[in-house]
């Protein structure tokens, strides 16, 4: 399974990696006779396509959207690095240098394909490679398979929407979908989106990474939690009808089902697959698939969009499960996608194909029936449903919609990706159809959506605690139950040990002691400041969210949701040595997030020279500095403070937009506050070489 990582040995040195083959053995029978069955490629393709699958994949990268840095990196790539790499030669080979991959918008997704040997040795390519391992630290560089940046594309999400992606993990669509949400960001500060992202996944671990991943773009409006796609919980938010007060299911704009697969389609990358293919594989998966898609249909709503897609070429894990779910959920279509991302080579999704039980995929079947009249054996017959194959109405279904991305199109991985939206509102379709729907939709077809609230109700008579059936299958709208029953929350991969998110009131003396130091102004959003513990003690950190995040945490349990993550830090906790009280100070991450609250005489002025001694060493003494910036410093209390490096081109550095940092004041010194591998990015950025010490400094006490 794709999300095992199988097949990928990653701690393995590459010469004792089992999963590394030689061309002559990338063969597997069974693979070759399951996809020549599913005619998934015209006949004479069908070399070309087997022979794409054998070739090493090219490493794609994105830069990431919405950052500050994005024009400037893409410029940098287009302007200094492919100029450099354009002319070398390896070997007596000719290296190419990196293209911008056509499809994706705005120029920013990069391929190149060199062996490794010419990144390790090449000097041209070193640096190119030195220079997108720190970006990547950063996060102003994503690293993504080319067809893993398509999903995300066609949710065509906007900052004031709803998004959930059930199956986030580790994370990279995830990037691109808060990227999207924070697409009105400015270059130097965030805006805070009124729109949510929750990403979800079942594995634990797998959050972690997740939240480690999306640390790289912090948001006030991302939640992640830890719980079955399949059975994801309805989360309540209150409502004003009528007058009234009320709890309705939360519907989201967006929802990416980034399902399980096979995984077949990374071949190229996760060689373990030509040993292991098996048709199991994709049939196994075919029934949570669906029912991680059913939930997500579920959880929609009327006028929003659906992305379902897969890394595997298999119709099981794909057209059949978008067909059964079709059938199952009748008020939701096929959207026509033809024209957007036109140079985006494609194939239409197939309209039949042939399931099968038999491992050898010597035979497989035109229908189920003939499936079970096989001479099969029974418990393998056991494991395949109808849904497998191709519905009656699979043309009716308008299945060629889907899209499927092979390998030889346009060097890339195999994808498959189906974009859905509910038809018609609910009060137009039939009159059959509509009976049906009421049936299963918890909303009455005449009742008009009521406005989400976004302020927190008063109603917070309402505890923290569960409030729906055990089923998730949502109850009418206006009949949320009110009085929780205390369930526990669904035992995953093991107990849930999260701590509890606490809001802090307005009055919070550390909140007012931030507020005061950083001179912020009282338009600052105080009371989505939050801590992870029970009480709201004193904290270590201080996390913001948005009103729409702390809407979901104030009304629902963060233990049946299992929040693992919500909002971004934006306070910590700085020791400054013995004898003297702690201090909060602004972080890095959370700055963009801070800035348009802060006063304008807050923000000290700085030069590029100025940049380079912050850079140079850890903790330079303020004699260092000019005199104009020591006069300003020498003014200002010890502890947190933001520092404007204005934008400035010389013979030796090009900063080529104003950039923000936080710096820490102590007696006789100061820090620059961003971690050492940021202090090196930005280093090699200006100053075209890594000019850091190697002390880091955020981290340490500083005295
Ligand atoms: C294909 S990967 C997702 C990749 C991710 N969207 C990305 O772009 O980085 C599928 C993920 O589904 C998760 N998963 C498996 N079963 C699940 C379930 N029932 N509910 C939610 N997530 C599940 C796996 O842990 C895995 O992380």
């Amino acid at each position: 399974m794709r999300s095992k990582g199988k097949g990928k040995k990653k701690s393995q040195p590459e010469n004792e990696r089992t999963d590394i083959i030689e061309k002559i053995d990338m063969n597997n029978d069974r693979l070759f006779a399951y996809y020549r069955a599913q005619k998934i490629v015209p006949a004479q393709e069908w070399e070309e396509f087997v022979e794409s699958l054998r070739q090493h994949l090219p490493t794609t990268f994105r830069v990431a959207g919405s950052r500050q840095t994005a024009n400037t990196l893409s410029a940098l790539i287009e302007d200094i690095h492919v100029p450099a790499l354009s002319d070398v030669v390896f070997e007596d080979l000719k290296i190419p240098p990196p293209v911008q991959i056509t499809w994706y918008p705005d120029g920013l997704a990069w391929q190149f394909n060199v062996p490794k040997k010419v990144l390790r040795k090449s000097p041209e390519f070193k640096k190119f490679h030195s220079f997108l391992v720190f970006e990547t630290e950063v996060g102003n560089i994503s690293r993504q398979e080319a067809v893993s940046m398509i999903p995300p594309l066609f949710l065509e999400v906007e900052p004031h929407q709803k998004v959930m992606d059930m199956c986030a993990a580790p994370g990279s669509k995830t990037a691109q979908i808060l990227e999207a949400l924070h697409a009105r960001d400015t270059v130097t500060s965030s805006s805070i989106p009124s729109g949510l992202l929750i990403a979800n996944d079942s594995d634990s671990k797998r959050t972690h990474l997740l939240i480690h991943q999306s640390a790289r773009l912090p948001s006030p409006a991302l939640m992640v939690t830890n719980l079955d796609a399949s059975n994801y919980p309805s989360i309540r938010v209150p409502v004003t009808r009528g007058g009234k007060s009320e709890f309705v299911p939360l519907r989201f704009d967006r929802i990416l089902c980034d399902v399980p697969c096979s995984g077949d389609g990374t071949i190229r990358k996760n060689m373990g697959i030509w040993k292991s293919w098996q048709p199991m594989d994709g049939n196994g998966l075919h029934s949570l698939q669906v029912r991680i898609l059913l939930r997500a249909m579920k959880m929609l709503n009327d006028d929003g969009r659906i992305v379902y897609s897969t890394c595997s070429l298999n119709p099981v894990e794909n057209e059949a499960v978008v067909a059964e779910a079709l059938n199952l959920s009748p008020a939701f279509e096929l959207v026509d996608v033809s024209s957007q991302h036109a140079q985006l080579k494609r194939r239409p999704g197939l309209t039949s194909w042939r399931a099968t039980g038999d491992k050898t995929c010597l035979r497989t079947f035109e229908s189920y029936e003939e499936f079970l009249a096989s001479s099969l054996d029974e418990g393998v017959k056991g494991k395949l449903s109808a849904g497998h194959w191709p519905p009656t109405n699979a043309q009716a279904l308008h299945l060629h919609r889907c899209m499927r991305i092979y390998p030889h199109l346009q060097d890339t991985g195999g994808f498959f990706v189906a974009v859905l939206q509910k038809k018609v509102p609910l009060d137009q379709i039939n009159g059959r159809d509509r009976k049906r729907e009421a049936s299963k939709s918890p909303e009455p077809a005449d009742v008009k959506r009521p406005r989400l609230e976004t302020h927190v109700l008063q109603a917070a008579t309402f505890d923290n605690g569960n409030t729906e059936t055990s089923s998730n299958d949502e109850q009418p709208i206006d009949v949320i139950n009110n009085h929780p029953s205390k369930s526990r929350p669904p035992m995953l991969d093991g107990v849930f040990k999260e701590n509890p998110y606490t809001y802090l009131g307005h009055n919070d003396a550390i909140v007012q002691s931030c507020i005061r130091e950083l001179q912020i102004t009282s338009a600052f959003p105080v009371h989505n400041i939050l801590v992870r513990n029970p009480d709201g003690a004193a904290a270590k950190s201080l996390y913001i969210s948005n009103d729409i995040v702390k809407t979901i945490i104030v009304n629902n349990s963060y233990e049946r949701l299992r929040l693992t993550s919500a909002g971004t830090k934006v306070f910590a906790k700085q020791e400054v040595g013995k004898g003297s009280e702690a201090q909060f100070r602004v972080l890095g991450e959370g700055l963009p997030v801070v800035l348009p609250y802060l006063k304008a005489e807050a923000i000290i002025i700085a030069n590029i020279s100025s940049l380079h001694i912050f850079l140079e060493s850890p903790y330079p003494l303020c004699t260092r500095f000019d005199n104009d910036f020591q006069q300003k410093i020498e003014v200002r209390s010890i502890g947190s403070h933001v520092v404007r490096f204005v934008a400035e081109t010389n013979d030796d550095a090009s900063l080529t937009h104003d950039l923000i940092l936080p710096i820490w004041r102590s007696k006789i010194s100061l820090a620059l506050m961003i971690d050492k591998k940021s202090k090196s990015a930005l280093s090699l950025r200006v100053f075209s070489r890594d000019i850091t010490s190697t002390l880091s400094s955020s981290r340490d006490v500083i005295s």
